[in-house]
């Protein structure tokens, strides 16, 4: 501190989720001075109320739907039922201790660099904290994440409304559960209530479905998510506070009413910007308030301050979090000399069952395009999980990979495979002259594979038998 109640730093992060943790440890490995300010230092949204609890909840669904659909098998499995408070108690110890662990990464950051705090900005390179103490730093990184929307009429609900911040605190299932907004969380959620034997409606105001791009793949979703639940796409919802919990009235392409205990609002995250005075930042803002700057950086314009995670409005992952982080971390301490990273081809997975799994560009980037189809696939059909499909695209003439959707058995390690690929700039040529081993889903890819091939001037390599094993 040099100022009577002013600290000074090279490099002030607010925010101590994902991306702050990774943007402060950046900076200081790259030598600046910095402070991490955070009002709780609680843990991550990743750990606490997010990714971890999340999946938690989806593997418990997971192990209740494996043991009704034994009977598929010819296995049977009689008497299952759900222990609510055994279920959820797991739930909570394993998020406790994924939370555990992200704490004791922040006590890895030295003491007086954490300051406990709600920070705002007072004038560029300037923040105030509301302990009255002051922090000027030459450069800023805002990692201040996101947080659920939550539109009046849900609000005016009470405890019979839900959000990602509430909903894994519940201690026993309720019997009907209403879940407004289709996209990552609504599905992933809504899936697995469904799964855990509570009559779940789902409602979204958009036709699509977890904002998929290619319709062929999103008509395969629709009918694997229509077997769990009541699905009502196009719709728009009133709720009312109903003695029984919540009435839900909804018009557009369907129309009704019906009472449910609970509703889990999912209709998106917005960047957290409140009590942050951005504006006193001085900087350029897009139409949605979020300030500009550029991915390759993550700096905001010309100016010291740094985005970093969801508050960035990109592309709100966790995996983007921590790039962003080391990113911004790094180009603050170097600032005002950024050096421009290449980012990740953009990848996002939903957990739901089967997975959908969005990469890189789409039909409207795409020269040529391959499909392939997983309900006659051969390893999917071994395990009676043959669903789904799948859109791959690539660019003339060489057919090199740009992008993918799919809604697929293993899509999130076909996913992957695929991103790499793309990360590599491989052609489809190039991936079928990889080994596949059989039977695995994996051989599920070779049809849109040499689609592709077909589809560009470049033949399907010579070592390639067509008359491929079933379903490969
Ligand atoms: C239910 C759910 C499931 C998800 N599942 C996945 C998944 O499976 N895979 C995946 O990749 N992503 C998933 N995500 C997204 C992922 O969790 C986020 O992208 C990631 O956690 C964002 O990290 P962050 O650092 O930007 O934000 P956060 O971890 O939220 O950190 C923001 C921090 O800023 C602090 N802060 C806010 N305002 C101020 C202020 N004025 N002053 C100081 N500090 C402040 C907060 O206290 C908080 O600690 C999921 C999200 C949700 C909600
Ligand atoms: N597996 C994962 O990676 C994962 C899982 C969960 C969350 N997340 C992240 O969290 C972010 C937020 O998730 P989300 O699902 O809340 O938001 P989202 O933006 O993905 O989806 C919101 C949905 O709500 C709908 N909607 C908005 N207002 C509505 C209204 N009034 N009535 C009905 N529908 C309405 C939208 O049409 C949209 O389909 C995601 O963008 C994602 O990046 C990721």
């Amino acid at each position: 501190m040099s100022k009577a109640g002013t600290l000074e730093c090279d490099v002030a992060v607010i925010g101590a989720g994902t991306a702050g943790l990774a943007a402060e440890r950046a900076a200081r490995a790259n030598g600046a001075s910095t402070l991490l300010i955070d009002p709780a230092f609680n843990g991550t949204t990743c750990a606490t109320v997010g990714c971890m609890p999340s999946k938690l909840l989806i593997a418990a669904a997971k192990a209740r739907h494996a043991a009704l659909r034994a009977g598929s098998f010819g296995i049977d499995v009689e008497g299952v039922t759900v222990d609510d408070k055994a279920m959820f108690g797991r739930i909570r110890a394993e998020r406790d201790r994924f939370v555990k662990l992200t704490r004791e990464g922040i006590k890895d950051v030295p003491a007086k660099v954490r300051i406990k705090a709600s920070a705002k900005f007072v004038k560029p390179g300037v923040l105030e904290l509301d302990d009255g103490r002051r922090i000027e730093a030459r450069a800023i990184v805002v990692a201040t994440g996101s947080r659920p929307a939550m539109p009046d009429a849900f609000a005016a609900l009470g405890s019979a409304a839900l959000t990602n911040e509430t909903v894994f605190s519940l201690t026993a299932l309720p019997k009907r559960m209403a879940v407004v907004g289709s996209g990552a969380i609504g599905l992933e959620m809504a899936q697995a209530f469904a799964r855990l034997g509570v009559a779940v409606a789902l409602f979204d105001k958009a036709d699509t479905l977890a904002k998929l791009r290619c319709p062929r793949v999103h008509k395969a979703l629709k009918d694997i998510i229509a077997k769990d639940m009541d699905l009502h796409l196009g719709v728009e919802v009133t709720p009312r506070p109903h003695e029984n919990g919540v009435s839900i009235r909804w018009k557009g392409a369907s129309k009704g009413e019906a009472v449910f205990d609970k509703v889990l609002v999912a209709v998106g995250r917005p960047p957290t910007f409140d009590g942050l005075d951005i504006a006193k930042a001085r900087l350029e803002t897009d139409e949605k308030g979020v300030p500009c700057h550029e991915r390759e950086t993550m700096r905001c314009g010309e100016s010291n301050v740094f985005l970093a995670g969801d508050v960035a409005a990109d592309y709100p992952l966790l995996h983007e979090a921590s790039h962003d982080g080391a990113i911004a971390g790094r180009n603050a301490a170097a600032f005002p000399a950024p050096i421009r990273i290449e980012r990740y081809v953009p990848f996002s997975i939903t957990f739901t069952d089967p997975q959908v799994v969005s990469i890189g560009r789409a039909e409207a980037d795409s020269a040529v395009s391959g499909t392939s189809d997983f309900t006659d696939q051969g390893r999917a059909r071994v395990e009676a999980r043959n669903e789904g499909a799948l859109t791959l695209y690539a660019a003339a003439p060489d057919g090199v990979l740009i992008g993918a959707d799919m809604v697929a058995p293993a899509a999130e390690h076909l996913g992957h495979l695929l991103t790499w690929a793309m990360q590599q700039k491989l052609t489809a040529t190039q991936v079928l002259e990889m080994p596949f081993y059989h039977p695995t889903i994996e051989e599920g890819l070779k049809q849109a594979l040499r689609m592709v091939c077909a589809a560009t001037p470049i033949a399907i390599p010579d070592n390639q038998d067509t008359g491929s094993p079933p379903g490969a």
